[in-house]
């Protein structure tokens, strides 16, 4: 058994999940380069990890795995005195991120998820962090993703993961979340004089109009509220390519959700990093992810009522997709100190919504008309 598993099991055996996960009030500054951090790493490990305190600086291995549009990964792997070496990652908080990223709700559902058997194990929590164990497998490309035999290990395991229960309030929080993005983008206020004229373009009376009529629509559909992990891009996907292992990682954006939601986000993300959404998922495509999704044991005895359902409930569900990542952009447009053109994404996601509002309207229009209002 690995340190990092020994760990695991004694938070475990410690108390109930969330309790037992050693913490620590230290902060590593995110801008420091990576020699620099070195010592202040191994001094946070040496305080979460008892067992690690005695080990010297030369122990410990640090490399970048990612910046990630959200955090920096850090790969730190640790040598033990008997030789082994053990391999986790430690993830910082990209400033600002508190803006649209809820911590707690977070912290508080990965111990659930990871005892379900999902991403990361999760070590330690600190000031603007996390430590989980690293996980040897490759992230999968946006066309990885759509390969018929992954899309139905992808189907399956959202379906498993949707089943997992995470204490405390079960109230779907899209609509909530879309409301306190629409109000922290409503009064920004950017110091680049180009940014705040292409800010100024955006219609916040239409907007709100537009969340306001789609919220009524769903309202008339019966989707499932469970726990889900509301950002599936290909990015948050890993393959072990030896043992065909599949991961779902990062968790920033779980909650408690419509279903056609997590899935239609998902199905959105197809447009890979270029944001070609021309590569949706056409319906033959949708139909073997639901079919998967639906009936994993026995994907073909799916109903075609069934099928039907779902796919109204899903396409309708894409557009509050576009409306959520919308506004987030415009958030993430004044509080992210990353080089990326958030204004231009905005304006991407709000007008593939309104390209694909009226073709999933009438989709839900006459599901309704066929089978009436719950689905
Ligand atoms: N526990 C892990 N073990 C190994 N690699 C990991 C682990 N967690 C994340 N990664 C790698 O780092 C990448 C970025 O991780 P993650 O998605 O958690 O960061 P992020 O900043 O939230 O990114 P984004 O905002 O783009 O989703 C992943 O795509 C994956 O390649």
């Amino acid at each position: 058994m690995g340190a990092a598993e020994k760990i695991w099991n004694a938070t475990e055996v410690a108390g109930t999940h969330s309790s037992g996960i050693p913490s620590s009030s230290r902060t590593i500054d995110h801008s420091l380069s990576l020699p620099e951090m070195k010592p202040r790493i191994v001094e946070l490990f040496r305080d979460l990890f008892k067992h690690w305190s005695n080990l010297d600086e030369s122990d410990f291995s640090l490399e970048t795995v990612s910046g990630g549009i959200t955090n920096l990964l850090l790969k730190v792997s640790v040598r033990e005195k008997d030789g082994s070496s053990v391999s986790t990652t430690v993830r910082l908080y990209g400033p600002n991120t508190e803006y649209v990223i809820d911590r707690q709700r977070e912290l508080q559902a990965i111990p659930y998820l990871s005892a379900a058997g999902f991403g990361a194990k999760l070590l330690g929590v600190f000031g603007n962090g996390m430590v989980q164990s690293f996980i040897d497998a490759r992230t999968l490309t946006p066309s990885d993703m759509r390969k018929p035999e992954l899309v139905a290990e992808i189907a399956k395991q959202l379906r498993r993961f949707h089943e997992v229960e995470i204490p405390g309030s079960k109230e779907p929080q899209l609509w909530n979340d879309i409301s306190k993005f629409f109000s922290r983008a409503l009064t920004l206020e950017f110091d680049d004089s180009e940014k705040q004229k292409k800010y100024e373009m955006v219609s916040f009376e239409e907007i709100n109009q537009e969340i306001n009529g789609l919220k009524a629509m769903t309202d008339r559909v019966n989707a499932p509220v469970i726990y889900c992990h509301n950002d599936l891009l290909s990015g948050n996907l890993m393959l072990n390519d030896n043992d065909g292992k599949l991961y779902f990682i990062d968790f920033e954006y779980g909650s408690y959700n419509y279903r056609g939601f997590d899935i239609g986000n998902h199905f959105n993300e197809y447009a890979g990093y270029d944001c070609d959404y021309n590569l949706y998922p056409i319906q033959d495509e949708q139909f073997n992810f639901f079919r998967h999704y639906l009936n994993p044991d026995t994907p073909h005895e799916v109903s075609k009522d069934a099928l039907s359902a779902l796919y109204a409930e899903t396409n309708l569900y894409m557009l509050a997709s576009h409306l959520y990542w919308a506004l987030w952009a415009l958030i993430q447009a004044k509080m992210s100190p990353i080089d990326f053109d958030y204004l231009s994404y905005f304006f991407l996601r709000y007008n593939e919504y309104k390209k694909q509002k009226n073709m999933c309207f009438s989709l839900a229009h006459s599901y309704f008309q066929n089978f009436g209002c719950s689905m």
